[in-house]
């Protein structure tokens, strides 16, 4: 059976690479590698070799131009050393040949940014949404509940009941698109997968602090058509563990997170097939 690869994407700004890492290992991939941006630049590193793309939380370049901006660029634009394509000949033809790209946080920002989600009619080069200051005008670190739609294509999200509670730590989470007709659309096609809801999952809330910056439709995560590209504000490999969890010591927990899932879909999907 083929050995289900993942790979972490360090450097310029990230700090979540090694929980991405872990989550990857636990959730039953085979390998979780963890390379700097330069080792993918210089083509010592190929994510042809790769099944699933992390692209992790952090501080790409410091935030600076706003949030995973300056990374969007040399993504989009930088060639890879002694090849004729640029890196993002590689992640599009990753998606093409039906593997697996998820983006938490800054990694969520850096695949908004480079038009790569929504992708709608699978165009994954055009920016549609953008990631900006939350509402509040302060950098939100909390937990919030994410209340699943179950309708979504996204394989990630599948066999969640109701919805997940993780953990937010951002400065740039409120979603916003273009225009009206990518609002619909992406409704329409349950690409909107994740939003900030009450404890209860009921409802997605415009509240703050259940929601915490103020995105549109209370917007937390979305879906490419395909499912397999996924990005999110909230941190599922920061909840891998009971013990994560801010009330661990006064709640029956169960041992396993409520993030673990993003990683063991993501598994399974590859074991399947690949
Ligand atoms: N935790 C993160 O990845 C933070 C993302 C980004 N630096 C922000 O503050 O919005």
């Amino acid at each position: 059976m083929t050995k289900a690869k993942a790979l972490v994407i360090t450097g310029n700004g990230t700090n979540c690479e090694t929980e991405a890492a872990h989550a990857c290992k636990l959730g039953g991939f085979d390998e979780a590698r963890i390379a700097h941006i330069a080792e993918l630049l210089t083509g010592e590193v190929s994510l042809d070799d790769y099944h699933f793309l992390n692209l992790t939380g952090g501080f790409l370049d410091g935030d600076d131009l706003g949030s995973a901006k300056a990374q969007a660029n040399r993504l989009r634009y930088a060639t890879v050393e002694g090849k004729e394509e640029r890196l993002v000949d590689q992640i599009t033809r990753f998606i093409a040949d039906g593997k697996l790209i998820l983006g938490v946080c800054n990694g969520f920002q850096l695949l908004v940014k480079m038009g790569m989600l929504p992708a709608l009619g699978g165009n994954y080069l055009n920016q549609t949404a953008t990631l900006t200051y939350n509402e509040c005008g302060r950098f939100q670190d909390r937990w919030c509940y994410l209340k699943v739609d179950p309708a979504s294509p996204s394989l990630y999200t599948r066999g969640i009941e109701g919805g997940v509670y993780l953990p937010v730590r951002h400065g740039e989470g409120k979603f916003l698109v273009d225009d009206a007709k990518t609002l619909e659309a992406i409704e329409a096609k349950h690409l909107t997968c994740l939003k900030y809801s009450g404890k209860d999952y009921a409802a997605p809330t415009m509240e703050f602090p259940e929601n915490p910056n103020g995105s549109l439709n209370a917007i937390a995560g979305i879906c490419d058509e395909t499912g397999r590209v996924m990005g999110l504000m909230p941190h599922p490999e920061a909840f891998v563990h009971r013990t994560q969890h801010p009330r661990w010591t006064r709640e029956e927990l169960p041992e396993e997170g409520a993030g673990l899932i993003f990683f063991k879909n993501a598994a399974k999907y590859v074991k399947e097939n690949f």
